[in-house]
């Protein structure tokens, strides 16, 4: 049977504390696409997330990778579909950049097998393609930011699973990391799915947008179709304009609350 789609919700629903975060949320992501979750704070984009790579196992609905309910597969066969980049885990934190890099190789390795040639090239052919080659002895917790995020790309990089889970990566980078970021994930060739807060980055980098608001699928399309200024006014609870950015094939959101009105939201999109 060919599978068409790397991962298909169905209906997804979790609760916490007896509250419904996520409720009827079904999509699918197929292979090579760069998809971005947005939506407003607490909307639950890393719960769905979460449920998605595994961390959440107490869900009702169905979640597959590549065919197979995710409820069935170990937690290794799980790591090599998905590989996450999200909120540090404490654990790694003293370790060495290389050794967090090297973390990746651990769903293929049987416990105690050593590292061959062919791993040692992997992890510093990563370390290269984040740029970090020369601070790979280094703490990870002495990092900045963004470079923390690097060695968790080049970790995602040697894990070699087909999609990235990113939650926020762009989060406390400045301009140009963020771009940096996005255009190393999207240079593994990795089919993406990404909580990102902001919008445009969103457009410009993603092939499809899902906008999640208090725990359901509003919108679930291309970043043209789904930012629309009326549907972002009832989501963010802000006015805005939304007009085709003239470099980029893409929309542009600006929020400029009290300073909108109609005059100035001639030509832009009303949705
Ligand atoms: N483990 C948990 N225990 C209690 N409540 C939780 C838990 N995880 C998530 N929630 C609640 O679920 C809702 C969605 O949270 P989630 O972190 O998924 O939202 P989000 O869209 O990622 O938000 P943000 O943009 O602020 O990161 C929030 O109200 C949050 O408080």
């Amino acid at each position: 049977m060919k599978v068409s789609h790397l991962i298909k919700v169905d209906n997804l629903d979790w609760q916490v504390d007896r509250k419904s975060v996520l409720s009827g949320v079904s999509f699918t992501l197929s292979k090579g696409e760069t998809v971005g979750v947005v939506g407003p704070n607490g909307a639950g984009k890393t719960s769905l997330l979460k449920c998605l790579y595994g961390e959440h196992r107490n869900f009702a609905g169905n979640i597959s990778l590549t065919g197979k309910p995710i409820t069935q597969l170990s937690r290794n066969q799980l790591a090599k579909t998905i590989a996450v980049v999200a909120q540090t885990n404490v654990s790694i934190f003293n370790l060495s950049v290389y050794d967090v890099v090297r973390m990746g190789l651990l769903p293929h390795k049987a416990l105690f097998e050593s590292d061959t040639e062919a791993d040692i090239n992997l992890i510093n052919r990563a370390l290269q393609q984040v740029d970090l080659l020369d601070k790979q002895h280094q703490a990870y917790a002495t990092l900045s930011g963004g470079e923390q995020q690097r060695t968790l790309i080049a970790r995602a990089i040697v894990q070699q699973s087909p999609i990235l889970i990113m939650d926020e990566p762009t989060n406390h980078l400045d301009i140009y990391y963020q771009h940096q970021l996005i255009g190393l994930a999207k240079n593994t060739g990795r089919t993406l799915l990404l909580a990102i807060h902001d919008l445009n980055l969103a457009a410009q980098y993603c092939d499809r947008l899902i906008l999640l608001n208090q725990g359901q699928v509003v919108a679930d399309d291309t970043p043209n179709n789904v930012l629309t200024a009326k549907r972002l006014k009832q989501v963010f609870r802000l006015d805005c304009i939304v007009d085709q950015n003239p470099h980029l094939a893409c929309p542009r959101v600006t929020f400029a609350p009290n300073k909108i009105n109609d005059r100035q939201m001639t030509g832009a999109k009303h949705g």
